[in-house]
Formats: structure tokens, sequence, C-alpha cells
């Protein structure tokens, strides 16, 4: 797997989706290049005073739209090939649920559990400062969220560190997923795992594909497995479970269990948090390494956790009939078309892991207004809160009745507005991607592909190239 290369494999599918698209050669170049890739290298002091260099990316994919938007990764997969794919996935990604920002991605190639807290606050803060020097980093450039290995208060951090040096008004709206009190907003924490469960809801819907996997309609007494129980996979998982569906496996860092009558979400957590381990928990049973479970029989597979985790080794044993993909490209294109060869269905990540994204931009309209989503006694934060309901109302195809304007207008409805946002947005990309999937006889994957190209695309044409 050393030859892995992610961004080629993004590129690939959207190449196979190009080929629906009225587009000439050089237009769909335009859109596939990342625009600007800026590398760099700090040092930091270690709480023991050794200093270490350590290595940064941000790569602004797409400037169709500014700001440029994705989220900031800590892990030791970072490196400029993984940040470009996932930097191009982020406009694809954005398309597809009809949100305004152009893809972009960044990271730190670290283990964050190498570090002690005030060591990640000095990087993150270090990083973030670099970000400023260059420009990759504003509410009209480009605005980071969390990603694999970062949460709230690594976004805490990040705006704390450009107040610093930018006395903007709307210097809140610099970054997302910030902890509430900072301007951030209910229901982002949870926004990624809660549109993979509306996404895979959805799917299970079609009554057509479900007669095709030798499945029933619907949510209900489907069996899943899912890898990585971090923010993506946990709350996939419980909402997973809140809507019908049986966890029977679960795949950590630290190896992966199985039980077939069941597995208790919350009460796993709590064991790996005395335990720090997963392994040991209740009846379930120890698989032989952490991908096994992947392998075991049931109806949805959930990878959360990073990219190729389903390849050309373990493709041919993975039996579950619908691949959920939460995380980022696990599956590489190999994988993918011998899955879909044995009928499986696969819901692209480019479509299902867009809930966070969707949930940011809410989060960033909201620090643009000045606006405080709950109680709203003054008149003209009534008024840019209802913009705001304008906003979802246009992106979702939603229309709020009278009656739950005026309990968001003048309640403590953020959740809820958050929620039923988001619950729309994804059940109208479905409807967008399934029936492209269905006229052009492609998979769910090319289709989402198809639907940001024309999207895409179209903007280009029209905004002319300068000078
Ligand atoms: N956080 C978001 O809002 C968001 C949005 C869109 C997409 N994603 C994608 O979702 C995926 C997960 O992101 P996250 O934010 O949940 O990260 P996270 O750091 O919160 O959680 C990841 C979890 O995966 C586990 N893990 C790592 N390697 C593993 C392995 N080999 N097997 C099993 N488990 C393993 C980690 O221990 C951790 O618990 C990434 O691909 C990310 O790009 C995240």
């Amino acid at each position: 797997m050393s030859n892995y290369k992610f961004f080629d494999q993004v590129n690939k599918a959207f190449d196979k989706a190009a080929q629906y698209s009225r587009f000439d050669a050089g237009l769909l170049s335009q859109i596939k290049i990342c625009n600007s890739v800026y590398r760099f290298s700090f040092p930091l002091k270690k709480d023991n005073g050794d200093i270490e260099v350590l290595h940064g990316w941000r790569v602004e994919h797409s400037h169709h739209k500014v700001p440029t938007k994705g989220g900031i990764r800590f892990s030791m997969s970072v490196n400029e090939d993984e940040t470009m794919a996932l930097a191009a996935l982020m406009t694809y990604k954005c398309a597809v649920v009809d949100v305004p920002f152009g893809g972009a991605k960044g990271g730190i190639r670290i283990d964050k559990n190498n570090y002690s807290q005030d060591e990640l606050e000095r990087i993150t803060r270090r990083y973030t400062f670099e970000l400023i020097k260059k420009g990759f980093i504003g509410p009209g450039l480009d605005v980071p969220a969390p990603d694999y290995g970062t949460g709230a208060r690594e976004m805490g951090w990040i705006l704390d560190t450009y107040r610093q040096l930018n006395s903007e008004l709307n210097s809140e709206a610099c970054v997302t997923g910030k902890p509430i009190p900072m301007g951030g907003i209910r229901g982002r924490t949870e926004a990624t795992g809660r549109g993979v469960y509306f996404g895979v809801r959805e799917a299970c819907k079609d009554k057509e594909d479900m007669k095709d996997l030798g499945l029933e309609p619907g949510l209900e007494g489907k069996t899943f497995v899912v890898q990585g129980l971090g923010n993506v996979g946990y709350h996939a998982a419980k909402y997973l479970i809140e809507g019908g569906a049986k966890l029977i496996g679960v795949a950590e860092y630290e190896g992966s269990i199985y039980d077939k009558n069941g597995i208790d979400l919350e009460k796993l957590m709590e064991f790996r948090k005395d335990t720090g381990s997963i392994i040991g928990f209740g009846n379930t049973k120890e698989m032989e390494d952490r991908g096994a479970v992947l392998e075991a029989e049931c109806d949805i597979l959930v990878p959360a956790a990073l990219e190729n985790q389903i390849n050309s080794d373990n493709m041919e044993n993975i039996q579950a009939k619908i691949i959920a993909e939460a995380a980022n490209g696990p599956t590489t294109t190999e994988a993918h078309d011998y899955l879909k060869k044995r009928g499986a269905l696969l819901i692209p990540d480019n479509y299902l892991n867009a809930g966070g994204v969707t949930v940011s931009y809410f989060e960033w309209l909201k620090n643009l207004s000045h606006v405080r989503f709950g109680r709203m006694e003054k008149r003209a934060e009534a008024t840019s809160y209802r913009k705001i309901l304008g906003v979802i109302e246009n992106i979702s195809d939603r229309t709020f009745t009278e009656e739950e304007l005026e309990k968001l207008a003048s309640g403590s409805g953020e959740y809820e507005l958050v929620d039923s946002g988001l619950e729309e947005t994804m059940i109208v990309a479905y409807q967008q991607i399934n029936e492209l999937r269905k006229k052009h006889d492609i998979d769910l994957r090319t289709a989402a592909f198809l639907n940001a190209i024309e999207k895409v695309g179209a903007i280009y044409e029209q905004m002319g190239i300068f000078p």
C-alpha cells in the first residue's frame, strides 16, 4: 500500500464522472487542480525544553467560491498528497450540498497522543500564525474547522490566536466548530455523524435498492459495524442506533470487538474512557486484529477513521451490503469497483460526511451577522435571524411554517433550527445524486462527482478568466 496516492484516487473518480458532463478538457482541469498549496515547517519547544521541528500544510483547492473551507487534521498520515486530496473532496462536497465555499484542507503531521495539552496549544497557535502570515485564514479567505485529531478546543485556540493579530468585526467567522461561548453553534459537534445517519436513512428508504440487496426498506433492525469511535464514528453510531439499527462490531486503534446480540454504545464509551481500550468490554468477542471486524457479516459498514481502509487486501472479505463512507476516502478505487460489482451499495464520502460543513456554514453565517441564535429580543437580531432562516430554506428547499418561525425566532430553538436545516440538506442532496445515478445508470460516487462538476463548472464558465 506504500504507493497509495489519495489525490490520484479522487481525480480518477472525477474523470469517471466528467465523461457525463458537458465541459471541455481545459475547464475540467481548471476544476481539478489545487489552486494554492502551502507547505511549511516550524519549531516546537517541548515541555522538557527540547526543540522538535514539525511539518504542516494548508491547501486551497478551488477559489471558484470564497472563502475556502476545510478541516485541520492532526495525524501521522498528513502529507501533501493527503491534504490535496482532502481539499479537493471539500470542493465537491460543498457543491453537492449547495454550500457556497471552495474546498480547502490543512494538517500537521503529528500523533497528538505524544504531546501534552500545553504543547498542543503551542502547536495549534503557531500553525495558525503561519496561516495568518501567508493569508491562508480569514472570514472571507479560508475558514478551517475540526477534522481527524482536532475538535472544538483547537478551534478555540485558532480563533484566539487570529484575534490577537486581527481586529476586524467578524473575526469570529475565521474558524468554525468552535466552543459555543466563543461563537460556536449548537449541533456542530454531532453534525457530521448526524448527517451520516440522515444519509444512510435516505439510502435505506429506496425500496428497489433494498430489494436488490435482499434487505427490507428502512433502518429498523439493520446490523452495522463502525470503524473509529471518534467524533464522526461515535455520533453516526449513536443516531443509527436511535434510528433502529443494531451496532454489532467496533474497530478502534487498539483492536476490534464483535457481539451479534448488540453492543451498548454508551457503556462501551464509558468503558473505553476508564480502561483506555474497547478490548474486554461486556460479552464482546475480541477479534484477531483491529481491521478484522470490517470483514464481519453485517448489513452496513461505517468506516469513520481514515482513508484507504477498504482496499485490495481486504475487499474480497468485506461482507457488508452497504458501505457508508463516514470517513474521507476510506475505499480505494479498486475496492470500490470490486464491491460495486458484487452488488454492494456504496454511499460516497463527498455526500455522506457533508453534514459537518453544512452546519459549519450555519455557524459562519451566524458569526458574520453577529447574531445570537436563541433568544432574539432585539429587532435587528430577529431580522438577521430571519435572513439566516431564509438561507437555510434556500439551500435545503425547506419551508418553515409561521408557527415554527415564531418558535425559532423567540425561543431557544438553535439546535432545532440547525438540525432541521441539516436534515433537509442531506435529503435534498441524496435525491439529487440518486436521480443522476438513475438517469445515467452510474454509481452514487460518480453521480455525486457529476453533480459537483456541473455546479462548479457552471460557475467557472460564467466567471471567465482573469485577466
Ligand atoms: N470531524 C468532522 O466534522 C469531519 C467532517 C467530515 C469528515 N470527517 C472525516 O471523518 C473521519 C474521522 O474524523 P473524526 O473527526 O471523527 O476524527 P477523530 O479524531 O475524532 O476520530 C477518529 C477515530 O478513529 C480511530 N482510529 C484511528 N485509526 C484507526 C484504525 N486503524 N482503526 C480503527 N480506528 C482507528 C481513532 O482512535 C479515533 O477514535 C476522517 O476521515 C475525517 O476526515 C470528519
